[in-house]
């Protein structure tokens, strides 16, 4: 058994593997303004209308488009607030930052919680040991209603990382490496479980940007075991596991996948796919217009603390935008306390508020034709971050940062000596 199996067998209180239908109760469900209204309108159109969602653990969240760019999201955004209030669903409004960073943040999702939440990336919380999985509008909304939802138990993975990375190569390196040699559809179907030496070594923000990418490999989940890393994690913030499962043993994978992290170098995904992966050396050189560092994937402390030391007492280059979003205000506060903020405004960086905003194409810093970005997200796909014609390479923080500086990609191991 892998460990989303074992998570499953212990909260069902029955032995179950990989292939089966299980219906089970629901720790955690969320949805974002993307994938709210359609929620809204299952609950109270499709459903017959009940006045408390069974679900204890019910959130909304307003981060994509957020702070409303145009009336259109502004009515959405009303609306949710009008259900949230009505039905007893917590919702976190415009600023308080994007919902797979805040629900691990503010200890929402616990160490073996099964968790789904309306959103491709929902992955991502995979980092800190929770069995999660992206659903539509329609299953987010049952579960809120119900408390319970139907999945397939996904075959597992295993992707044992090696060695020590070396500076200025970071964990969106490691993702990029794998989705490269494993493709867009690599995981089809299937969750990643990480494993190795390495993850000694990756911090939970680290571990975040691995997980969340694994949506990209079309993962179903993506898992760490809780560790010593993950304890301390957890212990400094007064949360706990919620389900204990032995997370020290390695069993049950379909297939392995072995990376000597040591070995690799600054990577970026070039446009029109993620999987379009290549050596910083092979595009370096390549203009670019606008730098976004942010998101659900690289806009943690630790990415915006890379950052403020690559731009510390440099400048960013004349004509272009560096656009930094932290991607919660609890990361934002902790990023000005520790002085990183003031070091990228000092360097020329625009400040957004926690938000999806450029990640998606929805505002603060669209494309237009021809532009080319780095931006630290997770899809470069035709017209993601704006104009059909604007091209997305997709980076570390680290790598995003030295080429705010130099104006095209560059390496930014020249900066971190
Ligand atoms: C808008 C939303 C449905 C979407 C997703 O689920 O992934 C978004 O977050 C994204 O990253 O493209
Ligand atoms: S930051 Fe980007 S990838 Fe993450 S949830 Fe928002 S839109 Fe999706």
């Amino acid at each position: 058994m892998g460990l989303i199996e074992r998570i499953v067998s212990k909260a069902i209180g029955k032995n179950v593997s990989a292939g089966e239908i299980v219906v089970v109760n629901i720790d955690a469900v969320y949805a974002q303004d993307g994938t709210a209204p359609l929620v809204i309108d299952v609950v109270e159109k499709e459903l017959e209308l009940r006045k408390k969602i069974a679900a204890e653990r019910a959130y909304f969240f307003i981060d994509h488009s957020s702070p409303a760019p145009h009336v259109a999201a502004a009515t959405v955004h009303k609306e949710m607030r009008r259900f949230a209030k009505e039905y007893g669903v917590k919702l976190f409004d415009v600023g308080y930052g994007i919902s797979h960073q805040v629900v691990v943040e503010d200890g929402l999702v616990r160490p073996g919680m099964i968790v789904v939440g309306a959103d491709s990336h929902t992955p991502t919380i995979g980092a800190i040991g929770v069995y999660a999985t992206g659903v539509g509008s329609t299953d987010a909304a049952i579960a809120m209603m119900f408390g319970v939802l139907w999945l397939k138990i996904p075959e597992t993975v295993k992707v044992t990382l090696t060695g020590s990375l070396p500076k200025g190569v970071m964990s969106k390196d490691i993702a990029l490496n794998i989705i490269g040699n494993v493709k867009t559809d690599g995981m089809l179907g299937k969750a990643v479980e990480f494993r190795g030496d390495t993850l000694k070594e990756l911090s939970i923000d680290s571990r975040m940007t691995l997980t969340n990418m694994c949506t990209e490999m079309s993962a179903e989940s993506a898992i760490i075991p809780v560790d010593n890393v993950t304890r301390n994690w957890l212990a400094e913030r007064g949360y706990n596991v919620y389900r204990e499962v032995d997370w020290e043993k390695e069993d049950g994978y379909v297939d392995e996948i072995v990376i000597d992290v040591s070995k690799l170098e600054p990577l970026v995904a070039a446009p029109p796919d993620v999987d379009n992966v290549k050596s910083v050396a092979e595009v370096d050189g390549v203009e670019v217009d606008q730098v976004f560092i942010g998101s659900c994937t690289n806009g943690r402390l630790e990415d915006i603390e890379i950052a403020a030391r690559i731009l510390h007492g440099r400048r960013v280059k004349e004509g272009v935008r560096c656009i930094v979003s932290p991607a919660s205000r609890k990361v934002y506060l902790e990023a000005l306390r520790r002085g990183y903020i003031d070091v990228l405004a000092n360097a020329g960086c625009i400040i957004a508020p926690p938000t999806c905003g450029p990640c998606v194409g929805a505002h603060m810093g669209l494309l237009a034709a021809g532009e080319v970005a780095v931006a630290t997200t997770n899809r470069n796909f035709p017209g993601r971050m704006g104009h059909r014609d604007s091209k997305v390479y997709l980076s570390s923080p680290a790598v995003a940062a030295a080429t705010a500086i130099e104006g095209r990609i560059a390496d930014p191991r020249k900066y971190l000596l």
